[in-house]
C-alpha cells in the first residue's frame, strides 16, 4: 500500500523519521514491509495543512494518507498519552454569530462543515473511537470550553484534522487519523501538558504497527 503519512511538525513523528528516514527528505518513499510511505510535514493549523495536502494530492496517488500527531481531550476519562481514532471531525469555527447564537456554514447552506474518516481501511487496534473539532485558536478558556461543549459535545481537538479529512475527500483518498493525547482542554496552562508522553506513544505505535495496516 503507498501511504502518505502527514503530522504538523517535525517533532511529532521525529522518533519514526529517526528511525526509518533518518536522512529525511520530503521526496523519499520509504518501504515498511509491504508499504510505501512518504511522510509530509505540513505546519501547524488548517490553512497550511489545506495547502500542503492539495498540492500533493493534484500530483500523486496513494491508497491511504493517514494524519497523526498530538491532541487536546475535552474528557478526563481519556489519558494522557492514549491514542484515539477520530471518525468525525468537524470544523466547529466556520459559519456567522448572530448575537448569542453560532450559525454553521452547514446551516447557512453554503457548505459542509463535517469530514469523516475511511471506511473501507480498519485498523486491527481498538483505539477509542472519538469525533474532533479543528480550530484555530486553542481552547484555554473556561466560558468558551463551556460553550464549545454545549454547542458540538466534541472529544478532542486538533488545528489539522478537518482540514485534512476535507482535502482526503476532494482528491478521493481514503484517509485516517490517529491522535495522542497530550493535554485536556482546560484554562490555559501548558505545564499540564504531557507532550513527551504523547510523542513517544503515537511513534511506538507508528514503528511497531505501521506494518500491519
Ligand atoms: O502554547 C499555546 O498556547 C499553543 C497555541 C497554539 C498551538 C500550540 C501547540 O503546541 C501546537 C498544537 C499542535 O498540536 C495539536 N494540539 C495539541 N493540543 C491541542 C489542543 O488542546 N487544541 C488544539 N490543538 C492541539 C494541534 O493539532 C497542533 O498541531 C500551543
Amino acid at each position: 500500500m503507498k501511504i502518505l503519512l502527514v503530522a504538523a511538525t517535525y517533532q511529532e513523528i521525529e522518533p519514526f523519521i529517526k528511525k526509518y528516514a533518518p536522512k529525511f527528505n520530503t521526496d523519499e518513499l520509504i518501504e515498511i514491509d509491504n508499504h510505501q510511505i512518504k511522510i509530509m510535514i505540513t505546519g501547524v493549523g488548517m490553512v497550511s495543512t489545506a495547502y500542503a495536502l492539495g498540492k500533493i494530492l493534484a500530483l500523486e496517488t496513494f491508497d491511504l494518507a493517514l494524519n497523526v500527531g498530538i491532541a487536546g481531550s475535552f474528557y478526563r476519562n481519556i489519558k494522557l498519552g492514549q491514542l484515539v481514532e477520530v471518525r468525525e471531525d468537524i470544523l466547529s469555527e466556520l459559519g456567522a454569530e448572530d448575537d448569542e447564537e453560532f450559525i454553521s456554514l452547514e446551516e447557512l447552506e453554503m457548505g459542509n462543515v463535517e469530514f469523516r474518516a475511511s471506511e473501507k481501511i480498519i485498523l486491527r487496534e481498538g483505539f477509542r473511537k472519538v469525533t474532533a473539532i479543528t480550530v484555530n485558536t486553542v481552547h484555554g478558556n473556561e466560558d468558551s470550553i463551556v460553550q464549545i461543549r454545549e454547542r458540538v459535545n466534541p472529544t478532542i481537538e486538533t488545528m489539522e484534522g478537518a482540514a485534512f479529512f476535507y482535502a482526503c475527500e476532494e482528491a478521493q483518498v481514503e484517509a485516517l487519523q490517529i491522535r495522542s493525547i497530550s493535554n485536556y482542554v482546560e484554562k490555559r496552562n501548558r505545564e499540564n501538558w504531557n507532550l513527551g508522553l504523547a510523542v513517544k506513544n503515537l511513534n511506538d505505535w507508528l514503528i511497531n504497527s505501521l506494518k500491519y495496516i
